[in-house]
């Protein structure tokens, strides 16, 4: 049976079904470690935000197929490490987006309304009211940094507050935006015009810092901050000193720099600042949410089923996954083959996606074309997680074209390779029942059914050939099973393609290519 650590705290629901599956160890609060030494045992681990995945931990792994984190954030993975070693990541994106959406929404709520001192002013015995009088929200301007899942809920939320909507998200397209009621503006705009700036974006090198000295000088004396994205993305050393100078008027801070927050002079200022210790997926419901989407990834993946959320392979939506399961076959089936065909060495490889298979959804025919190319030389060491990377790192060039009017079949798939012998292509098409068919080899028309020990040849297309060919097969016991030539003109060139029902022998292509007529040979095992 798998094993499966789970290393945070994670809903019951969660173990449950991952229960169904494996033998599921919960060893929370652990140190990196104790983690390095026990990972070796584990097929998969499911995490929260408190467990930091790091490079060693991955390199320490030996089994180790998928981590699951329960929530959106993966910054506490090492995921290019990950990939490396084909682990699969796989997040939950949307569990915990209203309960992330309404944290943010309370934080602003309680920043204006001064709501965490002011009780704890009633539970001190005092009832002080003339410290805590508040500001409103309705009317004021609200700037989104990101406008994704999370964003675009607060957004929802806020324009029925009576809010002025201003976004900043470069991903996101003007009709998006005006179809949430925002203004997409660019961010120094949203510093200077927002009353109050919530940030709901990923912390990359790109965002990290977004908000430091600079961009507060712009902000209004009356602006107030919300994170509850990622620490990191404020500079918290730059928004402790503009809040002790009184630049803005107040932050409300869900994520550290440091997490646990540490020794922080940030615990030390008053009403303007609200502190929660990253509590924006904490609801009962999220909680639920993310261990199901998560756990249920996890058995999944543990029972050679894709994954649905995925971080590091191409993510498809289920019923997607199912209509191009047969072309993910077809695409390993010619990858393999035309890498044989090249003779290994592969600098380029041309994938052609035609009819259906043009359509934007096909990625992960790609993925798997090359699994497929890599699979003599990598083996197991080569899946979906890491094709890509492992064929970028051999410097493998990879050219995709769509054509959607090449209308054969419903969907056919060419590649070609360039390597060690030469420049080759094999395309390939499903039959009605899936089945998978070859229809042509360098651009010669044939209809092959893939088996495992196949020779292939180019000759001149001439009588006796095929015959010399057989006879030489049956001197060395190798038993045909069938057997296609393809030509475009008679009497010129042509291919052969023999299926056969025994691997060929050593030294047996050198005696193939010394039949007169036969230009070239090559043998593919799949
Ligand atoms: N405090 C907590 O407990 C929680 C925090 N989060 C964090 O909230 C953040 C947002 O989550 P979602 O909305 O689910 O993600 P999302 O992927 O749906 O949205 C993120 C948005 O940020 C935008 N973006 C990326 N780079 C940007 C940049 N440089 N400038 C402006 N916009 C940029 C993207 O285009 C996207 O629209 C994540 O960092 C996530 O980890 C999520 C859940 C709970
Ligand atoms: O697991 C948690 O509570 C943190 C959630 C979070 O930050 C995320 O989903 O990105």
């Amino acid at each position: 049976m798998p094993k499966v650590l789970v290393s945070d705290p994670i809903d019951q629901v969660g173990i449950d079904i991952l229960s169904q599956v494996a033998q599921v160890d919960v060893k929370t609060g652990l140190p990196a470690e104790e983690l390095i030494k026990i990972v070796p045992e584990y097929d998969a681990m499911m995490i929260r935000s408190e467990t930091k995945v790091t490079k060693e931990i991955i390199e320490a792994a030996t089994q180790l197929k998928i981590i699951g984190r329960a929530g959106v954030g993966v910054d506490n993975v090492d995921v290019p490490a990950a990939t490396r070693k084909g682990i699969v990541v796989v997040n939950s994106p949307e569990g915990n987006t209203i309960a992330a959406a309404e944290h943010a929404l309370a934080m602003m709520l309680s920043l204006s309304r001064h709501i965490p001192e002011a009780n704890q002013s009633v539970k001190n015995n005092k009832w002080d009211r003339k410290r805590f009088v508040g500001t409103e929200v309705y009317k004021k301007t609200l700037g989104i940094v990101g406008l994704g899942k999370i964003g675009s809920h607060v957004a929802a939320v806020a324009k029925a507050m009576g809010m002025k909507l201003l976004a900043y998200d470069p991903f996101i397209s003007i009709e998006r935006a005006d179809q949430i009621g925002c203004r997409l503006v660019d961010l120094d705009i949203l510093f200077r015009e927002a009353d109050y700036i919530t940030l709901h974006i990923p912390k990359t090198p790109e965002t990290t810092h977004i908000i430091g000295t600079e961009s507060i000088a712009k902000m209004k004396p009356t602006a107030r901050i919300i994170n509850c994205a990622r620490g990191g993305i404020i500079d918290e050393i730059a928004l402790l000193q503009a809040l002790r100078e009184g630049k803005i008027a107040g932050a409300a801070l869900d994520v550290f720099e440091k997490e646990p927050l540490g020794e922080s002079e940030l615990r030390s200022l008053g009403k303007e600042v609200i502190l929660t210790p990253h509590l924006g997926a904490s609801t009962a419901e999220a909680q639920v949410n993310v261990a199901v989407d998560v756990a249920e990834q996890i058995r999944d993946v543990l029972l050679g089923l894709p994954a649905r959320s995925a971080v590091n392979i191409p993510g498809l939506h289920p019923d997607a996954l199912q209509t191009l399961r047969p072309y993910l076959q077809l695409a390993e089936t010619l990858g393999n083959m035309v890498g044989q065909l090249a003779g290994g060495r592969v600098e380029s490889l041309n994938i052609r996606l035609q009819g259906d298979l043009a359509n934007n959804q096909s990625q992960p025919v790609v993925v798997a074309a090359l699994k497929g190319l890599l699979s003599q030389a990598l083996r197991e060491r080569v899946n979906y997680v890491n094709a890509s990377i492992e064929a970028k790192e051999r410097g493998i060039h990879v050219i995709e074209t769509r054509d959607a009017d090449v209308r054969d079949y419903s969907g056919s798939l060419q590649l070609s390779a360039k390597g060690a012998l030469g420049e080759h292509s094999v395309t390939g098409a499903l039959l009605g029942d899936n089945e998978i068919r070859i229809t042509s080899v360098d651009e010669f028309p044939v209809n092959v059914d893939p088996t495992q020990h196949m020779l292939f040849t180019l000759h001149r297309d001439m009588p006796g050939i095929i015959g010399r060919i057989g006879s030489l097969l049956g001197s060395f016991n190798v038993n045909i099973a069938s057997m296609q030539v393809g030509r475009k003109i008679v009497r010129g060139d042509a291919v052969m393609v023999l299926s056969l029902d025994d691997p060929l022998p050593d030294g047996i292509l050198a005696e193939i290519i010394k039949v007169p007529g036969i230009k070239d040979a090559y043998t593919v095992t799949l």
